[in-house]
């Protein structure tokens, strides 16, 4: 199955039609105030509105109200959630929407056991761990840490970027990976050029 591609941190609407152009099967909007790639929801709103069919809108939230989900998925009819905090199984799945939760790789997480523990999630998502900070770290880890028979579809994020992808998905095979730090210029604004770059690394991948 050809390896699916998430492009997160879109905050422009230049850089979600270029990542489409480019092939990305999902867009990422982040929604923590504190990260460089936060992007207000009425900006998020109006770039969705603009995109064409079947591409798949992601918010990214962390440990947020339910509150503020709920109203910013109103406000943005997005498709899918990411949850990138220490949210639990009972917050992620009391929304209107599937979800797919972030798993940072710190020394003693048990990767089998958060598959089994959000087993209603759609996915599974690792990065890379560092300490405090709940990710967009432009970080990889070590994928000889994932194990092979996992019960859930593997995103694997951390790092990638057009020099590593493809070896990232020979040796995991995962479902899909994900991207932010990778295929920027700066913080928040999309390079277009290494859009086109690893979108051509991951299709000489499959
Ligand atoms: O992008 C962010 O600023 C961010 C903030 C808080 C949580 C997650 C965030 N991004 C996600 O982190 C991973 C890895 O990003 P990178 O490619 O290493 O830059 C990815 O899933 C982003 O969606």
């Amino acid at each position: 199955m050809r390896t699916r591609v998430k492009i997160c941190g879109i905050t422009r609407l230049e850089d979600a039609l270029a990542a489409i152009e480019a092939g990305a099967d999902a867009l990422g909007f982040v929604f923590y105030p504190p990260s460089p790639r936060y992007v207000d929801p009425a900006v998020a709103e109006a770039i969705i509105a603009q995109l064409p069919p079947f591409v798949t809108t992601v918010a990214l939230f962390v440990d947020d109200s339910p509150e503020q989900v709920n109203a910013i998925l109103g406000q943005t009819g997005i498709d899918l959630l990411q949850f990138h905090g220490d949210e639990s199984p009972a917050y992620c799945q009391q929304f209107n929407r599937p979800y797919f939760k972030a798993v940072r790789m710190s020394p003693d997480i048990d990767v089998i056991a958060e598959c089994k523990r959000f087993a209603s999630a759609r996915g599974l998502l690792l990065d890379a761990y560092r300490p405090g900070v709940p990710g967009g770290t432009g970080e990889a880890f070590n994928w000889d840490r994932i194990p092979s028979d996992l019960e859930l579809p593997l995103i694997l994020a951390g790092g990638l970027d057009q020099n590593n992808v493809a070896k990232a998905i020979s040796q995991v095979k995962p479902y899909a990976v994900d991207v932010s730090g990778g295929v920027e210029m700066a913080k928040g604004r999309k390079d277009c050029s290494k859009i086109i770059s690893f979108m051509n690394e991951v299709a000489c991948a499959n």
